[in-house]
């Protein structure tokens, strides 16, 4: 949604709801059993506790795929649905200001997908209108490149493919033909769509808002370690997946930064999450971070009380309140005072003393009095590691073309001699260095490739010696000696 034509705080979902599409997936009978079950609605959410989320930050650990960048496009309308390439085109899923989200059916995975459909022409003709009509007497463009439309969708989309972390949403494909209108933009499917459709009655209970701000918490944590500022936090930007998890969508006015913080100017994002150091004038720059600890406090109200603070349908107006107005707790429903809290702290003007993220992190409300703290930064902000289990099972990671032909003929001569090395050399070696070489024997009957590659990966890992060959025997004289 547009910041300049909507206060953002009316509901912006216009196509499929949460529920009816976590119905639609269930429903399409390609893949059944691999999807959401029909009764996908928000009420159904799995219970969520701690230990859940220490298994999910344990299943992350697993580096994603990278995002796939596809070159050539091949489209054709079918009956129901729009074939591209691997994908199945179906229903409309969402919709933003740049373009379609759909329902997107991938026949090599066989999965679903939320395929965001932009057009390359639209969103030139977009900004061209804009570059015709400057603003009267100003010698600037007004509208500098790197807000340019189609400049923001290639901002995001390299912002995206950066990006690994349970709390942030996934971008797996990019088909960006240089001959086709259409850029298409494959996300993970995040089933249950926008946490929350805000003003709404039905707004959540402390501990349902608190589970998922803990996610809102830690995902963007993520972004700022990776020095992303997100700007435009707010609950339709969060989507709830099926595991109950919330997960950050819209990187589109996204920033990166070097340094510690970003010096950011201008606005940007949706005008009631903004902050109020971002309504000066155009000059002066103001912390990324702390814009982000804005949105979330905004986002944290509407989670409890189901609208914003702040609010006007004029926009003036609005920006006068967010920056004169303190803010009101409504009665009902009524919060704890842990709670108020950390809103007001995080809702401070001035974004000098304004509470940081650590300090959130921290917080009793957010940790329940310290019963329940929250993973620290280098457990799931770091580079991933191996889990133990693809430590055990080294043999599915095999990396490499070289070492597969290293098993391969290992298997087929019998030999754990390296196959790269050829007979002279190795002959020349053995000669020249014999204190240097070991030998080793063990008995193999018929081992299969596996226990084969499972023993070298041990074997040579915890050797580490140069030059070590190692042979093999078979058992019958093995057994002799
Ligand atoms: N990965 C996803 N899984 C499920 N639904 C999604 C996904 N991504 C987007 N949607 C749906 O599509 C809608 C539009 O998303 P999109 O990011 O295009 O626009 P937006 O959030 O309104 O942002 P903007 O207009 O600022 O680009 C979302 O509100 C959501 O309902």
């Amino acid at each position: 949604m547009s910041a300049d034509t909507d206060p953002g705080c009316g509901a912006d979902m216009d196509s499929e709801s949460p529920g009816e599409l976590a119905d639609l997936v269930a429903a399409i009978n390609i893949t059944a059993n691999r999807l959401t079950p029909p009764n996908g609605h928000r009420t159904q959410r799995p219970p969520l506790t701690h230990s859940y989320r220490k298994m999910s930050l344990q299943e992350r650990r697993i580096a994603r795929q990278p995002t796939i960048e596809t070159k050539r496009v091949s489209i054709t309308d079918a009956e129901d649905f729009v074939q591209l390439n691997q994908y199945k085109l179906k229903n409309e899923i969402g919709k933003g200001s740049y373009g379609v989200v759909k329902l997107a059916y991938n026949e090599d995975s066989e999965e679903f997908y939320a395929m965001k459909v932009v057009s390359k022409k639209k969103l030139m003709k977009r900004c061209g209108f804009i570059r015709r009509f400057p603003s009267q007497g100003s010698q600037q463009d007004p509208y500098p490149k790197a807000v340019l439309p189609l400049d923001s969708v290639y901002k995001e989309i390299a912002i995206l493919k950066k990006l690994d972390h349970n709390n942030v949403v996934k971008l797996v494909e990019v088909l960006d033909d240089p001959h086709e209108d259409g850029l298409h933009m494959a996300f993970e499917l995040v089933t249950k769509g926008p946490v929350m459709e805000v003003p709404t009655d039905n707004p959540f209970t402390e501990e349902q808002a608190r589970l998922h701000f803990r996610d809102v918490v830690l995902g963007i944590e993520y972004l700022h370690y990776h020095k992303i500022i997100h700007r435009d936090i707010k609950p339709s930007n969060l989507l709830l997946g099926d595991d109950g998890h919330v997960k950050i969508a819209d990187f589109g006015v996204s920033r990166e930064f070097e340094g510690t913080d970003a010096l950011l100017s201008g606005t940007a994002g949706t005008p009631a999450f903004m902050a109020p150091e971002t309504m000066t004038d155009h000059e002066k720059t103001f912390s990324g971070k702390a814009s982000d600890l804005w949105a979330m406090g905004i986002t944290l109200y509407c989670f409890v009380f189901g609208k914003c603070p702040f609010y006007d349908e004029y926009i003036v107006s609005l920006h006068t309140k967010i920056k004169k107005d303190s803010v009101v707790f409504p009665e009902m429903p009524t919060i704890s005072n842990d709670l108020k809290d950390l809103i007001v702290k995080m809702l401070d003007k001035n974004p000098e003393t304004r509470i940081t993220l650590p300090e959130v992190k921290v917080h009793p409300w957010v940790t329940e009095n310290g019963t329940n703290p929250l993973p620290l930064e280098e457990e799931h902000c770091t580079a991933l590691e191996l889990t133990e289990e693809e430590v055990k099972n080294s043999i599915k990671l095999i990396p490499s073309l070289s070492t597969v032909i290293l098993v391969k003929s290992m298997l087929r001569k019998r030999s754990f001699s390296n196959p790269f090395e050829c007979q002279a050399r190795r002959a020349e070696r053995s000669m020249s260095a014999p204190g240097g070489l070991l030998t080793l024997c063990i008995p193999v009957s018929s081992p299969s490739e596996s226990a084969i590659a499972q023993w070298f990966s041990t074997f040579h890992t915890r050797l580490d010696l140069p030059g070590a060959t190692v042979g093999t025997r078979p058992r019958s004289s093995s057994n002799q000696e």
